[in-house]
């Protein structure tokens, strides 16, 4: 199967790679064109833009890092929409809001294209293990179509409806890990401040009702401040307030998100964007230099 890919930061590199050495014929495009020296060195052919991307190829997927992002790579100049046409399909992986993706689903379809959305559940790691959960809504049959590669990509994959439902499904999900990463901050910052050992907190968390795979995977890192980016903050900051914005259309009191929100726009305030979103444990510590 051949498919474009038009996105190669830290989940696009990934997904790609896994892609092509899994014997897809993978067609690359990225922002930074340099970035696709490592997929061109590993068989990957190069779109110097989008539309030549989908010049070349039946189904694309993007997977870029905003709704700002996403809607560019469609609309703008040399974009996906020139080249559109009847019997493509666009699918993209993107983490955005509904409307973006409603956006984008008219203009696909106003070419005679075929859209799904795609956003995905899983991070570094699992997108280079082909562990994703895939969140995808529109188009069946392109759904369909996508399978092979979404085998690929992903150990579930759910169809949940009509354009903007996976987008949503995927904003509620990121609202509740991000509050969750704040929550875990504030014990392991309140366990230290109070005199106990932040890693028998770990041991204690993971024997017990709340043990998860973030805290488990993230933990030991914070306490050693490293965060070394696999789901950067500022794009957890994003879903966060896409999310909270999903709230207030839905008239949903959102007090605990709202906090979280607040926390990683301090993260990023203090330069922490480009870090692991794990890195808003920092912003406590500011507190205790402060006080
Ligand atoms: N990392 C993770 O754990 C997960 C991320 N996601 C979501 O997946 C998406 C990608 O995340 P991730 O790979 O981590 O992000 P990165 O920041 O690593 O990569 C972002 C990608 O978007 C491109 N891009 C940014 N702005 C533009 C623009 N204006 N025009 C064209 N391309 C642009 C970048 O190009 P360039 O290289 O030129 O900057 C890069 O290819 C996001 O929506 C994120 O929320 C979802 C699940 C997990
Ligand atoms: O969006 C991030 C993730 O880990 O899922």
């Amino acid at each position: 199967m051949e498919v474009g890919f038009l996105g190669l930061g830290i989940m696009g590199k990934a997904m790609s790679m896994n892609l092509l050495m899994n014997g897809f014929k993978v067609t690359v495009w990225n922002r930074t064109l340099s970035k696709c020296n490592e997929l061109v060195a590993h068989g990957a052919s190069i779109g110097k833009t989008p539309a030549e991307v989908i010049n070349k190829c039946k189904i694309t997927i993007a997977m870029l890092s905003d709704p700002a992002a996403a809607l560019s790579v469609v609309l703008d100049k040399d974009g996906v929409l020139e080249q559109f046409c009847g019997g493509k399909g666009y699918i993209d992986m993107s983490t955005v809001d509904p409307e973006t993706s409603c956006r984008i689903n008219e203009a696909i379809t106003s070419k005679g294209g075929q859209f799904l959305e795609a956003p995905v559940s899983g991070s570094k790691q699992p997108a280079e293990t082909g562990q994703l959960v895939i969140l995808a809504a529109g188009d069946k049959a392109l759904y369909e179509a996508a399978m092979p590669a979404f085998d690929i990509l992903g150990k579930k994959s759910f169809f949940l409806g009509q354009v903007g439902n996976g987008a949503k499904m995927k904003l509620v999900v990121n609202m509740i890990m991000g509050s969750m990463m704040n929550a875990f901050s504030e014990g392991l910052t309140l366990a230290d401040r109070s005199g106990l050992n932040p890693r028998d907190l770990l041991d204690v968390l993971d024997l017990g009702a709340i043990a998860n795979p973030m805290f488990k995977g993230k933990g030991p890192a914070m306490l050693q401040n490293n965060y070394s980016p696999a789901f950067p903050l500022k794009h957890q900051q994003k879903d966060m307030r896409l999310a909270l914005a999903l709230g207030d259309e839905n008239s949903v009191p959102m007090p605990v998100a709202a906090a979280s929100n607040e926390a990683f726009k301090k993260a990023r305030s203090m330069g922490l964007g480009d870090m692991d979103f794990s890195a808003v444990f920092e912003t406590l510590k500011v507190l205790k230099h402060s006080s």
